[in-house]
């Protein structure tokens, strides 16, 4: 109750002062006026607005503090039910339910710890956007290499993101799967919001597409079959990505995919253009456009791709974006479902085989329109030599999404023959179609180079523990702060180190079926030679 109490004060409302006017006076006729006038009663709009923001406050904090607790006991039940399995002996037993306890306890100490920017120390740079920057950082706590996304929270309300970014928020907490990338915590000061991730170097598949040019059956098969899976599990969590392309799929340091960078898209707006326009004859094949100007040439496949390749970057960084992996439904703004992303798939399977995107044109409102009109506009030029199964699965994502493949769910998809033979869920495991050179944990060769400039550059100013003063939470954006539990590593747990020499006696045969099946190689071998691997790997969700 005391700390409702608390909250309440951040959202205190101004009261009035009592003056005489709001004394009941008695009538004229003599009665007591059971009424006061309308502007006496009723809260401002401004008022109405605080109520609403602590309500949404402090009901989105208890329910966060139960699911806390839920989760708490779900990590419990599930380490003890894997030891009972595991036929650890008692002391074992013992050992690792201490660790855990630790671990929460650690946990919960970090909750209390209240984050910020100066927590971390900022290095490279490795990606910009319309609404901010990436770059790697290490934590200067635990040293810890963590890929930070800053966002400027005035640029997210000009440009009405706000829903978009809380959704991010969301979803990168929710959403606990091999195939997303990791969100260890976010906050907030009175300038930016930030994402703390997992920093994945193998960089993203625009620049792996960059270097390649197209990639062979065999490869795209691997992405594309891994994308699946990626989409497929935001789906099954309820939300849509919208804005699937090369650039958002990251690969770790074993070549494995990760989707990231969710709800910040960017559709152009293209609602200023009705459906008929998209029908005027505008592809450069075509005589003219609509817009009056002579079409672009026609290019070999060879040099659209050298001209794709030279705007590749520039319409990355742009403030709109690259509308060529968007749905029609989208940018139409028809109102449109989950299956806006297998459209997106299907541009992006496009160009891993034949080198640039389906529609891809000089100017992205071209392009839009070439989307739109896809069905004059989908064509494989003839020098592209792929499979008849591959240019079905093609056809079958980039059409009407009555027909298109994926709207009955993912595994329409998975059985497409092109797909055939593809062991789903060992895709994770297998060795990757490219393994990423990477020689530390700060190596950032498979990103571009940015340039910093002074303002880039996050400013001390904000940092010190006077920090903890600002106001850094305001209305819009409440609600952001989070950190998952596998923000805690084992050498910050007090005791741990102990523990550990005492469950550090060889594996037993029993044990090796027990790692978690969806854990990846490499926290495979961090668990190896002990017993630490039973611990609930997850935290949340
Ligand atoms: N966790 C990460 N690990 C490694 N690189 C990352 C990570 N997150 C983002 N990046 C890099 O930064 C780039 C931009 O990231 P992201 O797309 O999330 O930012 P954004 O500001 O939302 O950009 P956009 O304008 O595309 O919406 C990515 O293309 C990728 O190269």
């Amino acid at each position: 109750m005391e700390t409702a109490k608390r909250w309440f004060g951040k959202f205190r409302l101004k009261e009035k002062p009592k003056t005489s006017s709001t004394k009941k006076e008695p009538r004229p006729n003599g009665k007591e006026g059971s009424k006061t006038p309308l502007n006496e009663e009723t809260p401002s709009n401004a008022t109405k607005q605080k109520v609403a923001a602590a309500k949404e406050y402090i009901e989105k904090h208890y329910k966060e503090q139960m699911k806390s607790l839920q989760e708490r006991r779900e990590r419990r039940n599930m380490l003890e039910k894997k030891l009972a399995d595991a036929q650890v002996s008692e002391e074992e037993q013992n050992n690792l339910l201490k660790y855990l306890e630790k671990k929460e306890t650690e946990y919960m100490r970090r909750q209390r710890h209240k984050m910020g920017a100066d927590d971390f120390e900022p290095l490279t740079m490795i990606g910009k956007g319309a609404f901010g920057e990436v770059r790697i950082c290490r934590e200067k706590s635990t040293g810890h290499v963590y890929a930070m996304k800053k966002l400027k929270k005035s640029e997210m309300l000009r440009r009405g993101q706000v829903e978009h970014v809380k959704a991010e928020r969301n979803l990168l907490a929710e959403v606990d799967s091999n195939c997303i990338v990791k969100l260890y915590c976010s906050f907030q000061d009175e300038e930016y919001l930030y994402l703390i991730m997992e920093y994945l170097p193998g960089g993203d598949m625009m620049t792996l597409l960059m270097r390649k040019d197209t990639l062979t059956e065999d490869e795209a098969r691997f992405y594309v079959g891994e994308t699946v899976l990626a989409i497929e599990s935001i789906h099954k969590h309820n939300y849509i990505h919208r804005d699937i392309k090369p650039d958002n799929l990251l690969l770790d340091r074993n070549g494995h995919m990760k989707l990231s960078d969710f709800g910040l898209c960017k559709p152009l707006d293209c609602s200023n253009i009705q459906e008929k326009d998209f029908s005027l004859g505008n592809s450069y094949s075509g005589a003219l456009q609509s817009n009056g100007r002579p079409a672009a040439p026609k290019r070999t496949q060879q040099e659209q791709l050298q001209h794709w390749q030279r705007n590749r970057r520039m319409l990355a960084y742009s403030t709109v974006g690259t509308p060529d992996y968007i749905a029609p439904e989208v940018l139409l703004k028809k109102g449109y479902g989950m299956e806006c992303d297998w459209w997106s798939l299907g541009a992006i399977m496009y160009e891993m085989l034949v080198g640039y995107p389906p529609f891809y044109s000089d100017e992205p409102m071209s392009t839009c329109r070439k989307i739109v009109n896809w069905r004059i506009h989908l064509k494989f030029p003839e020098e592209a030599k792929l499979s008849l199964e591959a240019k079905d699965l093609i056809c079958k994502l980039l059409c009407n999404v009555e027909q298109r493949l994926g709207t009955r769910g993912a595994d329409e998809i998975k059985a497409h023959p092109w797909f055939k033979g593809i062991e789903w869920n060992k895709l994770y495991q297998m060795k990757a179609a490219f393994i990423p050179e990477v020689n530390d944990e700060l190596d950032t060769q498979n990103f571009e180079k940015f340039e910093e400039t002074d303002n880039q550059v996050p400013s001390s100013t904000k940092s010190g523990p006077w920090r903890k003063m600002l106001p850094s939470k305001d209305a819009n954006f409440m609600g952001y702060t989070y950190k998952n539990f596998e923000i805690v590593n084992d050498h910050e747990v007090p005791g741990i180190a102990e523990l550990k020499k005492k469950s550090n006696k060889p594996k037993r045969p029993t044990v090796k079926s027990l790692f978690n099946e969806e854990s990846n190689s490499t926290s495979n071998q961090q668990a190896q030679g002990s017993f630490l691997h039973l611990l609930p790997p997850k935290l949340d969700t």
